[in-house]
């Protein structure tokens, strides 16, 4: 049984069909990436999948139990999901937990100990203009995790950072996936992003947009040390663009 999958997902604004039958599933512990162009629908199907927005038809299923349009199951990062620069880092890490009306104080002692896990240490009082984007991201990424879900859907998180920064953040996010136990669907324009991170990749092509090609990266591939630079994966980049 999958973790988290759409059954024949369907959307529309006014006449603008926009999603047909998209069927996409999650297992527990991959990384799947929703690959395709800007303006093909991918925000709109997160927001489906996130209960943000009624699909015309179909349904979500998470873990076997319907949430089509039910919120609060799933944690989402929108695309330039910015940190409030009037707030701290703990201040602005601890908001999903005081949404869900955890006292303050309770909400710290949840966030404290997993600064460590997330590179933060010694963050906790500082404000977001005071941390090197890397940074910023992962505290992001921490507010997100405090919503504490076995799913985060990730929208275009990596695409502000340096080539270097988003490097290192890369790797460090599968690591801390391993370690939390956690499954991410992730949006991305970003073809190589896609192979780097992704267990399997969806690509979503044509209007209505649908669901063309489904492309698992070979995971004993992905270890390889230089992996970036090689044929293979030379080879799945050339695949997806010429399927894009
Ligand atoms: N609320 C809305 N009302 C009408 N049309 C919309 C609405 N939201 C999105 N659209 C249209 O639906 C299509 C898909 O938009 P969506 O934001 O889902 O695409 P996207 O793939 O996430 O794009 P990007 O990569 O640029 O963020 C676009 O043509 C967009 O203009």
């Amino acid at each position: 049984m999958p973790l988290l999958q759409t059954n024949y997902i369907s959307k529309s604004y006014s006449d603008h069909q926009v999603l047909s039958d998209i069927n996409i599933h999650l297992d527990q512990g991959e990384l799947v990436s929703i690959l395709g162009i800007s303006g093909i629908g991918k925000t709109t199907l997160f927001n489906i999948i996130a209960g943000l927005l009624s699909p015309e038809s179909g349904q979500v299923i998470l873990k076997d139990q319907p949430i089509t349009n039910t919120t609060g199951q799933i944690s989402y990062m929108l695309q330039k999901d910015l940190l409030l620069p009037y707030r701290t880092i703990m201040g602005n890490v601890i908001l999903p937990a005081l949404m869900q009306d955890i006292s303050k104080k309770e909400a710290e002692a949840k966030a404290a100990p997993l600064f460590k896990l997330f590179g933060l240490q010694h963050t906790e009082k500082l404000y977001p203009q005071a941390l090197s984007g890397g940074m910023r991201q992962r505290a992001a990424l921490l507010r997100t995790y405090m919503f504490n879900k076995e799913v985060a859907l990730l929208d275009e998180p990596f695409s502000a950072l340096d080539e270097i920064t988003k490097h290192q953040v890369h790797s460090w996010y599968l690591n801390l996936m391993k370690k939390i136990n956690l499954s991410t669907l992730l949006i991305t324009h970003d073809v190589e992003e896609a192979i780097l991170l992704s267990d399997r990749i969806y690509l979503l092509t044509g209007t209505p947009a649908t669901i063309t090609q489904e492309i698992s990266i070979d995971a004993g591939l992905k270890k390889q040390p230089d992996f970036e630079l090689s044929t293979a994966f030379l080879n799945y980049k050339r695949k997806i663009l010429s399927l894009l």
